[in-house]
């Protein structure tokens, strides 16, 4: 078996290469496979406690330690802090990251290391009570980042920060052209896999389990999507007529969750198109293994003079880039990864994609314009300048902010609709016909 000391060094290295900029997931592909599993769960838990873990090296270190040696020792101090859910004996836990430390590239570091945790040990109560008067260290999310939710949404700030250092549930979509949530639910049962239905074409799974291990998956019975963003497909093919094959254009498609659901709603001419070609063959991959077709193209939405053919389309979604400040429960690097700037960085892109896009769309057709972004420049703000500055653009009813939320255990929100889902941003915009 692999000593926990290893596994700590390759977690270290991985929580490094994050506060580097780099994903997760591309920072823990670089972990021998072998190890992966485990230093991910390790990751994930230090993620979630990052924030108390900074604000408690600060308290125990009046200098921050050069980034490998502060990396092992913020993932230590994260996993150690709370002995009720440290996934190793908080003992082990330092022994075990001074012993990484020794064998690893914080060796020089080695005795700063075992002083400071060796006193954190001994003064946790009093220290982990001292740590609770910095925001960031309770809601482990960068100051910014709760000032700004603060602001934005006075009444549900704590309870959406607290969704989010929940875990995301496993929830699936039924592919209605195969199956539907009654028979899928009775085949889960029938293979002692718990579960209830969630939305129109949704089932979450009571503990999540390897999709190889889900019956159907290889068959395309069923996606992995969150109950919010099952919401898009439904949403833009609400008020369009679906007796006539309709033109549709998924703007920002891979790798191709949207696409899948439309078409699995509506026979319906799909142009998938996404900037990114390596992510285009995801959403082949995926329409295959789901039996659908759509026209995947590899360009930029914002350039349409490159691979628009002139017939309007009868509806457009655009899931466009976004901060992914809905999504963090699923991932748990996404809130380190940004900066405040990202927010209006990435607006600014929005806002190009929304204007570039709506000359394509025929008169009395639809675009349905979200994000998985719990911020208001990403998501209301957006959409109100737009209708400013697009006088033949008519809001629908719409969800508007979804804000992430657990419903099992957390606080929900009456006008959310769901249970249990993350963060999105839903508006449908009607173009007028003159
Ligand atoms: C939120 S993801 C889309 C998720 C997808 N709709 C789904 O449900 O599976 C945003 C996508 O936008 C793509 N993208 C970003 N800028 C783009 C652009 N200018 N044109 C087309 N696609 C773009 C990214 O490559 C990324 O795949």
């Amino acid at each position: 078996m692999t000593p926990l000391w290893r596994q700590l060094q390759a977690a270290a290295s991985v929580l490094q290469a994050i506060r580097e900029g780099t994903s997760a997931t591309p920072a823990l592909a670089a972990v021998d496979a072998p190890l992966r599993p485990g230093v991910q769960a390790l990751v994930f838990h230090a993620l979630r406690h990052l924030g108390r873990a900074e604000v408690l090296r600060s308290l125990l270190a009046n200098r921050t330690p050069p980034p490998k040696a502060d990396a092992l020792l913020c993932l230590a101090l994260a996993l150690a802090w709370r002995a009720e859910d440290a996934p190793y004996e908080p003992f082990t836990l330092v022994n075990q990251a001074v012993e990484a430390a020794n064998r690893g590239p914080a060796k020089a570091q080695a005795s700063f290391l075992n002083a400071c945790l060796r006193r954190f040990l001994r003064e946790r109560e009093e220290l982990v009570a001292i740590s609770e008067r910095d925001p960031v260290a309770v809601w482990n999310h960068p100051r910014w980042w709760i000032q700004r939710l603060k602001k934005e949404q006075p009444e549900r700030w704590q309870a959406v920060l607290a969704a989010n250092n929940r875990h995301a549930p496993m929830t699936l979509r039924i592919n209605q052209r195969k199956s539907t949530v009654a028979h899928f639910i009775a085949a889960l049962t029938a293979t002692n896999i718990g579960a209830e239905a969630v939305g129109a074409s949704g089932v979450q799974l009571n503990a999540p389990h390897p999709v190889q291990a889900i019956p159907g998956f290889e068959s395309g019975t069923f996606s992995v999507q969150d109950a919010a963003a099952q919401l898009a497909a439904p949403l833009l093919l609400r008020e369009l007529d679906t007796r006539q094959p309709l033109r549709l254009l998924d703007a920002c498609a891979a790798p191709g969750g949207k696409t899948a659901h439309l078409l699995e709603l509506a026979d319906a001419h799909v142009t998938a198109l996404d900037i990114d070609a390596q992510r285009c063959e995801r959403i082949h991959q995926n329409l295959q293994r789901l039996g659908l077709r759509a026209e995947v193209v590899a360009a930029d939405a914002a350039n349409p003079d490159a691979w628009w053919n002139g017939l309007p389309f009868d509806g457009i979604l655009l899931d466009a880039p976004c901060t992914a400040s809905g999504i963090v429960r699923r991932h748990p690097d996404v809130r380190w990864l940004r900066r405040e700037s990202d927010i209006a960085q990435l607006a600014g892109i929005q806002a190009q994609l929304l204007h570039r896009l709506w000359p394509l769309l025929r008169p009395g057709g639809r675009m349905l314009y979200c994000t998985c972004s719990v911020f208001q420049a990403e998501g209301r703000e957006q959409i109100e300048t737009f209708l400013t500055r697009h006088t033949d653009a008519v809001f629908r009813p719409s969800p508007g902010h979804l804000m992430p939320q657990n419903g099992v255990d957390g606080q929900t929100f009456s006008d959310n609709g769901l249970g249990d889902n993350d963060g999105f941003f839903y508006a449908l915009l009607e173009k007028r016909v003159v």
